[in-house]
């Protein structure tokens, strides 16, 4: 079986190789077809949904994937999300959402001026590229849980469902 992930990100395509160890994962560019910046669950989950179904309808026999980043408000904090779907050969679609935590003052001001995570991420830790390696979790956690990690999780998530609906 191929699965086709919805991304060129190496943490999102490594977290489906170490899930699915049994089958070929190929990373494709898919568009989430939402803001750059998903500023919602649902904005997110909507992304998510629709880099899998452009997998998914790569080819009939396969299995697509999507995984999506973004930040969603509670109260008056905003907290990183991520959410993941994967689409199977009969179209059933899974879905499924990776931890949260919340963003300091600095990065909530920066994205409410229209700013996309990835880039104030890389200018708050003066490093470059973060989102294809700790990503925004890893750096709020001091390394003990990596983006890479809970893309797994996620990916786990879904596996799981789709075996259970299978058995
Ligand atoms: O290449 P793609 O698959 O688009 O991967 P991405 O890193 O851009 O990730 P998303 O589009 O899923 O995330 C939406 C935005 O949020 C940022 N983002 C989300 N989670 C992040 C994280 O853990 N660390 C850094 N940036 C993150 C990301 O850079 C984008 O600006
Ligand atoms: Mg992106």
């Amino acid at each position: 079986m191929r699965i086709y992930i919805g991304s060129l990100n190496p943490t999102k395509i490594d977290s489906v190789k170490q899930i699915f160890i049994d089958d070929e994962v190929v990373g494709v560019e898919a568009q989430s077809k939402v803001a750059a910046q998903p500023f919602s669950d649902q904005e997110t989950l909507e992304g998510a949904v629709n880099r899998a179904r452009e997998c998914a309808a790569i080819k009939k026999s396969d299995i697509g994937i999507g995984l999506e980043g973004g930040v969603m408000e509670i109260e008056d904090e905003l907290y990183l999300c991520n959410w993941g779907a994967l689409i199977d050969q009969k179209e059933n679609v899974y879905k499924a959402s990776g931890a949260r935590l919340p963003l300091p003052d600095e990065i909530k001001k920066g994205l409410q001026t229209g700013r996309e995570l990835g880039d104030l991420i890389d200018a708050y830790t003066q490093k470059t590229d973060v989102r294809k390696h700790e990503g925004a979790i890893g750096v709020f956690t001091e390394g003990l849980v990596q983006r890479e990690e809970m893309f797994k999780h996620v990916v786990k998530l879904l596996k799981g469902q789709w075996l259970c609906n299978r058995s």
